[in-house]
């Protein structure tokens, strides 16, 4: 079942194919997209997300999959995560029946794309097997191509970059299978029969198998086909499949700290406090000042520029702002200041959120906007003005709707 808009104004893109790629990754990334370029057939890649859990770890109603960080569903950051990747053709997801719905909700509201459901199965294994199925051709109606090699990646582990996408694929095309790993944070033991120490293994020999792994279809394919019953219900491991039953010893590849699987309640708060540090990196000044003409934004500009070292500050003039939007959208920025000195009114920040309704910045991260504006005690009556700048409440609610958080400075002092 295909789904998303067939090819909607969504969001913008966030930045540029390559984004999120390194030194040789992005040579390695530009290697393998120039194929294509080349006349040469590029690796088809597709990706298969299972679902279809129901997170009793984390211990709420709702699969973690779809829990709300910053009010949007987990899976649509991972989704989001995998769409950034132009060499991903395919993302098929395995989540169960009774949540068919609520996905295919998420799909068109957050305007992903080149998604397409499959039915999970009761084990991660049989809902990888599933979506398997989906890619191999032979379902009929189905739009599917049968990729060369095929990314699984848990649906709940949202901080996957380009880069380490692009290492397990290109590995999987070398070895047969790749997946990514970490070093192991407490040791692993064995217990004996009577809950007494057997012994423990020595924790720099071993790693901690996390995701995304990558395969040659046909070999994943061929291993989930041969695969027993045993370990279809019990088996936690894709790599070890490839090597029971297709004999193909996976290449591991270091993968970085954000590759963690939500998994406990506790999970949930650090990817919202990783998100929320990620939006928060730089802040747009906008001023009801022509070009270069001195104005208080630019004060404001140089001391967030001192107190807040990590985080990138710019400023413009606000009449420019829906031109110059795509720019700062391009550049992912998420909060922005609007220092109103002419104009007493609301006028300027009102076509501030006109823009940033009309290039749906707002539809994946809240967009926090803070419109701030100088009276002069002495010309203006403070009652008379207050009246007129409280119109803010009601806009503040009526952009809250589209994930913009407005709210309001009234600075009262004599202008000069
Ligand atoms: N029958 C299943 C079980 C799990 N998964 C998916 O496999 C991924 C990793 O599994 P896990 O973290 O174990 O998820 P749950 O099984 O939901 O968690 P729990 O074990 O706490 O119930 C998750 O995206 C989960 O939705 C799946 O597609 N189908
Ligand atoms: O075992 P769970 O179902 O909690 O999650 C699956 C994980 O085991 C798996 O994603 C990695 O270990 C890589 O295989």
């Amino acid at each position: 079942m295909e789904l998303g808009p067939p090819g909607g104004a969504g969001p913008a893109e966030p930045g540029p194919r390559l984004r999120g790629l390194r030194g040789d990754d992005r040579a390695a990334s530009a290697a393998w997209l120039s194929e294509a370029s080349a006349g040469r057939r590029a690796p088809s890649v597709a990706a298969v997300l299972p679902a279809g859990g129901s997170g009793e770890r984390m211990g709420v109603p709702t699969p973690k999959q779809f829990c709300p960080v910053l009010e949007r569903p987990l899976i649509s950051y991972t989704l989001q995560a995998l769409e950034r990747v132009c060499w991903i053709k395919d993302i098929v997801v395995a989540v169960t029946g009774e949540n068919m719905e609520v996905m295919k909700g998420i799909v068109q509201r957050y305007q992903h794309k080149r998604i397409s459901l499959v039915e999970a199965g009761v084990t991660r294994h049989r809902s990888i097997f599933n979506g398997l199925k989906a890619l191999a051709e032979d379902q009929p109606n189905s739009k599917l191509c049968r990729p060369e090699v095929v990314i699984i990646h848990d649906a709940v582990r949202p901080f996957v970059e380009e880069d380490v996408l692009l290492k397990v694929a290109i590995a999987a095309k070398e070895h047969g299978a790749a997946g990514a790993i970490r070093p192991l944070v407490s040791t692993v033991i064995s217990p004996s029969a009577d809950g007494c120490l057997d012994h423990s293994l020595e924790r720099t020999s071993h790693r901690a198998s996390e995701m995304p792994q990558a395969f040659l279809f046909d070999v994943i394919y061929e291993a989930y086909q041969q695969c027993s019953d045993y370990d279809l219900e019990f088996g936690t491991e894709c790599l070890q499949l490839a090597l029971k039953y297709c004999h193909t010893k996976a290449k591991l590849v270091e993968g970085s700290p954000d590759l963690w699987k939500v998994t406990y309640k506790r999970d949930l708060y650090a990817a919202e406090s990783i998100i929320k540090e990620r939006i928060s990196q730089q802040i747009c000044i906008l001023m009801d000042a022509k070009e270069d003409e001195e104005h208080v934004g630019r004060c404001l500009e140089e001391m967030l520029k001192k107190e807040l070292n990590h985080v990138k500050v710019t400023s413009g003039a606000l009449c420019h702002a829906g031109r110059d939007l795509q720019q700062i959208i391009l550049e992912q920025c998420y909060n922005f200041v609007c220092v109103n000195v002419m104009t007493s009114d609301f006028e300027e920040t009102r076509k501030l959120l006109n823009a940033l309704e009309e290039s749906n910045l707002s539809i994946l991260y809240p967009v926090v906007v803070i419109s701030v504006h100088f009276l002069d005690y002495k010309l203006v009556p403070f009652g008379q003005k207050m009246e007129h700048l409280m119109q803010i409440k009601e806009f503040a609610k009526e952009v809250k709707k589209r994930n913009i958080l407005l709210c309001g400075l009234l600075i009262y002092y004599p202008q000069e």
